[in-house]
């Protein structure tokens, strides 16, 4: 097989990698983008668009439900999954297409588009399998690894033995679960348990933590499980999935370890939303020499380098927060430092996240007890949602807006805004931030009446009250 040669080579077609390649091919370098699956990777096709489109399906249907608390009566509410899910794919192949069109534009002029499995043959050398059968061998002195990761898979007993969906092949079903078991109090987990016990399907969380969300502060953790719990979701913790077995009519038996004993629980459906794996193995980076962590993903620097010169990783497959906006912050950080011949780095950088249950989460900075366990000194703001003005009068007055302050400084440490908007309002405290503005700025600042927003004045007040 002979080899072609490019400049650059980009594994992976995420929703950084559909930028990076075209602003190398502009800048007059010869590209290959190569992609096994689908162009937009995850967060198009599988992850953060289709989610928060059936997301919103979900909370019509609530807000709907709740017609009649603001005097406004609609009749019966039933979901038809059948048009939830039409009306996702329709926005899905939307956004898959305006990012297909940009990549083909540039096809044949400085890029090379090809449909196909990466794997590593040799340190700069790749071996392409095309979608038509076909196999290529390309090399190129630059390369970047963008690809991603995938659900692990539930490895209980009996997992082969009932069909076990996860969060992309629960996005296909056309009829609803009566009852969905769900395996993982993480993001996935909730999201998903949220929207379908609103889409009227019985649900149980099953969480083997103390409690869910472990990453973030225990008033947080327990103020989403209690409206997760008001909604009608049944909330396991400590609980740990052991069994599971099929029954007649399609339906299965889970057993669980629970802290007073073993307990059955019968449902229809299970979910397991156990985490991620990187996707590394296809690639066979071992044949580039490329050092992995003990989990498979690829070791970078914080310059996102692997330790082979010239070979990068960016996005999910590096480990660390799996977020889009990460992956784009790492293609902003290799195209500062090779492109403009910057200096960007990882080091530092703040990563929001914001997890979108109703309310949402949102989340920058340091948690309370991050800040504590750093032996900061530390003032902490609390304001619940219902002294909101914006939150009452629109009726959305369920959790609180929570801010972590250094003492000496005024400066805001992180923030969890856990509430209508909560993503957005978050952001207003991630900016102020990024500026490193004291909390006294917003605490003094005029906000309009009534927003959300005006809300950090209140939150703010209350450190000096
Ligand atoms: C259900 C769900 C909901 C999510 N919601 C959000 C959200 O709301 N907000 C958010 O910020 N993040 C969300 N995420 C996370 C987000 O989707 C990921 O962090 C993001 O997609 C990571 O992008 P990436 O650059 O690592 O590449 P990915 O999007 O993972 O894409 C990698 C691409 O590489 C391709 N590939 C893999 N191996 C090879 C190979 N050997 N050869 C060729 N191609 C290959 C894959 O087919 C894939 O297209 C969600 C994830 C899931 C699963
Ligand atoms: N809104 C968003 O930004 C968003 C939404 C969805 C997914 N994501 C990304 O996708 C990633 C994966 O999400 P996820 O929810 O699968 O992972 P996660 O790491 O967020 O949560 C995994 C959960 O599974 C539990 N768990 C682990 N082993 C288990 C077992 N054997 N049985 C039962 N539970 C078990 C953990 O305690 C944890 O609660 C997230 O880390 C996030 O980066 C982001």
């Amino acid at each position: 097989m002979t080899s072609t040669n490019y400049d650059v080579i980009v594994i992976g077609a995420s929703k950084g990698g559909r930028f990076f390649p075209i602003d190398f091919a502009k800048a007059g370098r010869k590209v290959a983008l190569i992609e096994r699956d689908q162009i937009g990777g995850v967060c198009v096709n599988f992850g953060c668009t289709p989610t928060k489109t059936m997301v919103a399906s979900a909370r019509l249907a609530y807000q709907a439900r709740r017609g009649a608390e603001y005097g406004v009566h609609a009749g019966p509410i039933s979901v038809d999954l059948r048009t939830v899910r039409q009306r996702k794919q329709g926005i899905v192949e939307g956004v898959r297409n305006s990012h297909e069109s940009r990549l083909t534009a540039l096809q044949g002029r400085g890029l090379d588009l090809l449909m196909g499995e990466a794997h590593f043959i040799a340190p700069k050398t790749l071996e392409i399998s095309l979608k038509d059968g076909e196999r290529r061998e390309i090399t190129a002195p630059l390369i970047f690894i963008d690809t991603g990761d995938r659900p692990e898979q539930l490895t209980i007993k009996g997992a082969e033995s009932v069909p076990v969906l996860n969060s992309t092949t629960i996005m296909e079903l056309d009829t609803l679960p009566e009852h969905l078991l769900i395996t993982g109090g993480g993001y996935i987990g909730l999201e998903f348990g949220q929207m379908f016990r609103r889409f009227g399907s019985q649900v149980t969380i099953i969480q083997p933590r103390p409690r869910l969300l472990m990453n973030e502060d225990e008033d947080v953790s327990n103020e989403i499980t209690k409206i997760l719990r008001e909604e009608g979701i049944t909330v396991l913790t400590e609980t740990m999935p052991q069994q599971i077995e099929p029954l007649d009519g399609g339906r299965m038996r889970l057993t669980v370890r629970t802290p007073q004993g073993e307990q059955q629980i019968t449902g229809s459906h299970l979910l397991a939303a156990t985490g991620r794996v990187p996707n590394t193995e296809a690639l066979t980076p071992e044949a580039a020499g490329i050092r992995l962590d003990k989990d498979g993903y690829i070791q970078v620097n914080e310059r996102l380098e692997t330790n082979v010169p010239g070979i990068y990783a960016l996005g999910d497959v590096k480990g660390g927060p799996a977020f889009t906006h990460v992956s784009l912050d790492d293609f902003r950080i290799v195209r500062t430092n090779l492109l403009e011949q910057g200096n960007a780095s990882t080091r530092g950088r703040l990563v929001p996240h914001t997890i979108f249950i109703d309310p949402q989460l949102g989340r920058v900075g340091l948690t309370e007890n991050k800040a504590r366990k750093q032996g900061r000194n530390i003032r902490v703001a609390k304001l619940p949602m219902n002294a909101v003005s914006r939150a009452v009068e629109t009726g959305e007055t369920r959790g609180f807006m929570k801010a972590i302050v250094d003492a000496d400084t005024q400066q805001i440490l992180g923030c969890a805004i856990l509430g209508a908007e909560g993503g957005e309002i978050m952001t207003i405290i991630q900016v102020a931030m990024m500026g490193k503005l004291p909390y006294t700025a917003l605490r003094d600042g005029i906000f309009t009446h009534p927003t959300l927003a005006e809300g950090l004045k209140a939150l703010f007040m209350t450190l000096d009250s």
